[in-house]
């Protein structure tokens, strides 16, 4: 059950811009903010926000079969409508970095024309998109003229059976079109995403790390998230990050990277080739002899090749360095991915109300967020979790 947060607040000052300076007031229970603070100390300046709910793909992991009830198209924030959250988040609230989301953001038809008015009205703003890939050989180029700053692309395996498994359609060749066609057009530096799924794709993890390294991408793989519509998550059937550490073990030397990780969701390796002889990919016992990150024996390694980044939010999660905050394709604020809050900024965007009153409801969301996973505490399958009825697709990855 889903619950509709935030009232319709005084109005503010017309036209919106910077709230004025006087007397700190509480609003509704809470102290005037500055930004998109939270009661936990976190500041949200990371916006990720959905451009539609459909997808042209069905990844087990987050679609059924049979696709979802999809949004009528009234209902969709128009480009317009984006453009003025994008200003007001940016001009209002700290806002500091976007991402293009969904679904997925490419079969939105009018996605060019969105990139170019933010990128006019923000010329400093990193604008990111994260895609399936689908299509993007054909929107690659104007993609980038249009401002563009770089991409992520979601791809589980480079084995075309596992790949139709995982997402339903046999379209592999056209993401790694669409890949390759996004690195030409100058999208990079390109980071790929990978859910690993037990017996589907787990054992693909090296072959992809290497895949990835040779073409300079950043492969990350993301722990799967009970976010699926068919609720098949469990917490023993998910591959957890110490296992996919392992993984890779077989076949590469990680070892932490000692860039800062600044509140990013990936925890980023440095990665070198295991010295010869201790290459055993395809055995599962592992060929580092330790988790796979040790740093001993790093240095007769070789070179680092790239890095990797292992996105662990179910078993070592990030909560408390959460800097993100999410408008779904219809306009509600999502605080946390697993809220089951919702705060619809729609109606004010529709009803003339100023930018002051849709910066004070999305702050109220905000304040409000819930400490980690929806809840007072981390715990992705405790047994207090509740599953939002929200798919992944339909929050904005
Ligand atoms: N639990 C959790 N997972 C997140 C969050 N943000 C991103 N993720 C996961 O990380 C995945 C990859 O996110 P991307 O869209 O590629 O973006 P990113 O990793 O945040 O961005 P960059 O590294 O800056 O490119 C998402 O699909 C989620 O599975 C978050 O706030 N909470
Ligand atoms: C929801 S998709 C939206 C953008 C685009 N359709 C794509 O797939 O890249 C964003 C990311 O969420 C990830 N994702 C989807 N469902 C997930 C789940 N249950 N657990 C973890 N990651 C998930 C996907 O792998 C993808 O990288
Ligand atoms: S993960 Fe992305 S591509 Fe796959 S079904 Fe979800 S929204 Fe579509
Ligand atoms: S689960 Fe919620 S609080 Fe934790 S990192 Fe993700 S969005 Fe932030």
């Amino acid at each position: 059950m889903t619950v509709q947060l935030g009232m319709p607040s005084p109005r503010g000052p017309a036209g919106g811009g910077p709230r004025p300076e006087g007397p700190r007031q509480s609003r509704g229970g809470r102290p005037e903010l500055e930004g998109l603070q939270d009661r936990y100390g976190r500041v949200a300046t990371d916006l990720r926000l959905s451009l539609t709910d459909k997808c042209n793909l069905r990844c087990t992991y987050c679609m059924p079969a049979e696709g979802l009830p999809w949004l009528a198209k009234d209902a969709v924030l128009t480009a317009e409508e984006i453009v003025r959250l994008v200003r007001i988040g940016v001009r209002d609230l700290g806002v500091r970095e976007l991402r293009l989301t969904g679904g997925e953001p490419l079969v939105r038809a009018d996605v060019v024309e969105i990139v170019a008015a933010l990128r006019a009205e923000h010329p400093e703003l990193p604008i990111a998109l994260t895609t399936n890939g689908v299509g993007l050989d054909r929107k690659a180029e104007a993609l980038k003229a249009a401002g563009l700053t770089r991409l992520n692309v979601s791809l589980d395996t480079l084995h075309p059976e596992a790949f139709a498994e995982l997402t339903r359609r046999p379209v592999l060749d056209r993401v790694l079109a669409g890949i390759e066609a996004a690195d030409a057009a100058g999208l990079g530096p390109i980071k790929v995403n990978a859910v690993l799924m037990p017996g589907v794709n787990d054992a693909d993890a090296p072959e992809l790390l290497a895949w990835c390294l040779e073409r300079g991408y950043e492969l990350r793989f993301i722990e799967q998230m009970p976010l699926d519509a068919d609720h098949g998550w469990t917490r023993n059937g998910m591959i957890t990050a110490a296992e996919i550490r392992d993984l890779l073990g077989t076949r590469f030397r990680l070892t932490p990277d000692p860039r800062a990780r600044d509140g990013a969701p990936a925890e980023r390796f440095e990665v070198r080739a295991l010295p010869a002889g201790q290459d055993v990919s395809g055995d599962a016992s592992g060929g580092g002899g330790d988790d796979g990150t040790g740093a001993a024996g790093a240095e007769q390694a070789g070179p680092v090749l790239g890095t990797v980044g292992i996105i662990a939010s179910v078993t070592e999660p990030f909560c408390a360095d959460c800097r993100r905050t999410r408008i779904t394709a219809e306009g509600k604020v999502m605080s946390c991915l697993f809220s089951h809050e919702e705060t619809d900024l729609r109606p004010l965007l529709r009803s003339g109300a100023p930018d002051a009153d849709v910066a004070a409801r999305w702050q109220d969301a905000m304040w409000a967020k819930p400490k980690a996973h929806g809840m007072d505490h981390t715990g992705l399958g405790a047994a207090d979790f509740v599953q939002p009825d929200r798919t992944m697709s339909a929050i904005g990855g």
